[in-house]
């Protein structure tokens, strides 16, 4: 499994190796010691708590999703499907505060997101269905819920598709500046 940096401080991906034969394929999704490694954290691995896994038909948006307090680290796959990810980092003291970027996750090449705390994350299915399963290193809390709309004009996200269904949540989330007062 190979690990890339991102233009994100923190942000790493991981690239599996997948052996496809005539009966379909096998990858890794995760591997604690090299994520140890990779962090330079041992023992980093073990703190994740919670895996969930969504599904959402083409054009979905689910997000951007953040979190308060001290945050929570995530792992984020793609495994079935494609998805269009988008992470904001909101950290304050970051030299990419403020920054975007976007990822291509899919169950081609299962690249695999390590988001550490203080970011959005959000992402839109590509595909009929999209399955997006993520591990947090923190039992899900939603009074520590925060959101910024996905259509946010400051953060003019580029979505690819025309976006189909949206959570009511998603639908009333609040503005990035009123997320700037927040952290
Ligand atoms: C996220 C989450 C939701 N739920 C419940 C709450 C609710 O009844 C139902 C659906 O929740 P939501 O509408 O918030 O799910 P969703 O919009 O898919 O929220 C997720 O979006 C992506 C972008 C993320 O990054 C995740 O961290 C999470 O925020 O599932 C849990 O029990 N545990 C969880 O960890």
């Amino acid at each position: 499994m190979r690990v890339e940096t991102s233009e994100l401080a923190d942000v790493l991906v991981f690239v599996p190796e997948p052996f496809q034969d005539a009966r379909g394929f096998f990858t890794r999704t995760f591997d604690a010691d090299i994520f140890d490694a990779a962090v330079g954290r041992t023992g980093a691995a073990a703190s994740f708590l919670q895996d969930s896994q969504s599904r959402s038909v083409q054009g979905v948006v689910r997000g951007m999703h953040g979190r308060s307090g001290r945050g929570e680290a995530k792992l984020v796959r793609c495994a079935q499907g494609a998805v269009h990810d988008v992470l904001v980092d909101i950290r304050r003291d970051s030299p990419t505060f403020g920054v975007q970027q976007a990822f291509l996750l899919d169950d081609t090449e299962f690249r695999h997101l390590y988001v550490p705390p203080g970011f959005l994350h959000g992402f839109q299915a590509l595909t009929p269905t999209a399955d997006v399963c993520y591990r947090i290193d923190r039992p899900h809390d939603p009074a520590e819920d925060l959101g910024v709309a996905y259509a946010d004009p400051d953060l003019e996200i580029a979505w690819p598709q025309a976006v189909t269904v949206v959570s009511p949540r998603d639908a009333a989330a609040g503005s990035w500046a009123e997320l700037l007062e927040k952290v």
